[in-house]
């Protein structure tokens, strides 16, 4: 592909290329019949709110990060190739807890099964976000090529899905659309694609400029897009200047794990970071890691109590949502079908407490009280204190119940 020359005659032959590569790709991905997976000796079971994997070159420092942020020892040296197996380490932060996952070192040709490549993308699909861990003193190639290794195999850093609407069909033939002008892409390359893949009846509707590539992603399917934060360790070895231009890239963070063993003090004052026992940022990527997550804290009120802060119930809405009727889910299946309304606190209601319905969106940090269909509403916060005392509804309810009872 690369020696072919880019123009309109060559522009079908390229995307029929391409085509083929991620069809390829995907075979080769399939595990061998028999074994259990590509991840195969990798598996660690889930635990916690989510999962967090660092990716990167051999010895730029994933262990030592995780052994500093987790607790958890992952033995560290200055060899390449320390660790080979998979390392879970657990993070507590805001009410939460993460696993975050050390792995081995990954190298050019990981997708294709170089070094234990393959077991560590498998590894890092079943995580929620990636940290790319990348050594500030070594090639910024480094970033792209481990970008690459990871989209070979499916990996979607940083972006969303294609705005690509794709249907197969029984019969009807292909039907093409867009609803703008599309610049990358025309019916004849979307049919040729198409074909490659040999579907013959399909709705496609193209919602955005999409390119060839954007297309073979609706097609398979199975890609999975993550966000990922570029993390640059040890930039206590770097100039000021290097260390100023990485921080200021897209989703990327500046770190050192040990800024005690550095003979080179780094004047970092007009940057703003914070340095604190010899380690440099880690407070930082704590915060910017939880904020990628997207992490979901629900804290739920019993009736008339206050309500519960020390244990949040987490959503997320990457992972089964986060609305009311999610928030009922997690606490128990058959939850939703008695639930009136609920009131809720926090930053999603317009004003507290405000009444809701199962498809309200949650946010973090709000508290929730459920009012269940059969039971007596209280007016929640208000008149949680004296309401009944004064309720006529009540004093009749019971001098009805009295003759009853006798
Ligand atoms: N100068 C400096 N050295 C560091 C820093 N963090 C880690 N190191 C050193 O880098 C070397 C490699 O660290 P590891 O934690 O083993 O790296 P790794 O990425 O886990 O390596 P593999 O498991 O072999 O892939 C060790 O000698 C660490 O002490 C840092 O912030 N600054
Ligand atoms: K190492
Ligand atoms: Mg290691």
């Amino acid at each position: 592909m690369a020696r072919t020359q880019k123009n309109k005659a060559t522009e079908y032959h390229l995307g029929q290329l391409k085509a083929k590569i991620a069809k390829l790709r995907t075979q080769l991905l399939e595990p061998p019949k028999g074994s259990s997976g590509a991840g195969e000796g990798f598996e660690v079971t889930k635990y916690g709110h989510g999962r967090v994997a660092l990716i990167g070159f051999p010895s730029v420092g994933k262990s030592t990060l995780l052994t500093m942020l987790t607790g958890t020892h992952s033995e560290a040296a200055s060899y390449e190739f320390t660790t080979l197996t998979c390392i879970p380490g657990i993070i507590h932060y805001n009410d939460t807890k993460i696993q975050l996952l050390d792995l081995p070192g990954i190298i050019e040709g990981a997708s294709e099964g170089k070094g234990r490549g393959r077991q560590v993308i498998a590894v890092s699909k079943s995580s929620d976000i990636v940290l790319m861990v990348l050594d500030a003193s070594k090639s910024e190639g480094h970033r792209q090529i481990l970008t690459r290794e990871l989209e070979a195999v499916g990996l979607r850093l940083n972006k969303r899905p294609p705005q690509i609407y794709f249907k197969k069909k029984k019969t009807g033939g292909i039907s093409f659309n867009s609803t703008l002008h599309l610049t990358h892409i025309d019916e004849k390359l979307c049919y040729q694609i198409l074909h490659e893949y040999k579907i013959h009846n399909a709705e496609v509707l193209f919602r955005e400029d999409a390119t060839v590539d954007d297309l073979i992603d609706v097609i398979e399917g199975n890609r999975k897009y993550m966000k990922c934060i570029y993390v640059y360790n040890k930039i206590d070895v770097v100039g000021i200047d290097d260390v100023d231009r990485l921080s200021r890239q897209p989703n990327s963070i500046v770190i050192s794990c040990n800024l005690k063993k550095s003979s080179n003090p780094l004047p970092c004052l007009h940057i703003n970071i914070a340095i604190e026992f010899g380690q440099l940022n880690l407070d930082r990527l704590l915060a910017k890691m939880w904020e990628a997550m997207g992490l979901v804290r629900v804290y739920t009120k019993p009736q008339g109590q206050q309500p519960d802060f020390a244990e949040p119930v987490v959503l997320s809405a990457d992972r089964g949502g986060c609305t009311v009727e999610d928030f009922c889910n997690h606490i128990h299946r058959s939850l939703v079908k008695d639930v009136k309304y609920v009131l809720v606190w926090g930053t999603s209601a317009r004003h507290y407490p405000q009444h809701c319905g199962l498809s309200h969106p949650l946010q973090d940090e709000d508290v929730v009280q459920i009012v269940k269909k059969k039971e007596r509403e209280d007016g929640g916060g208000k008149g949680r204190f004296k309401s009944h005392s004064n309720a006529p509804v009540r004093i009749s309810d019971r001098e009805k119940k009295a003759p009853l009872k006798t």
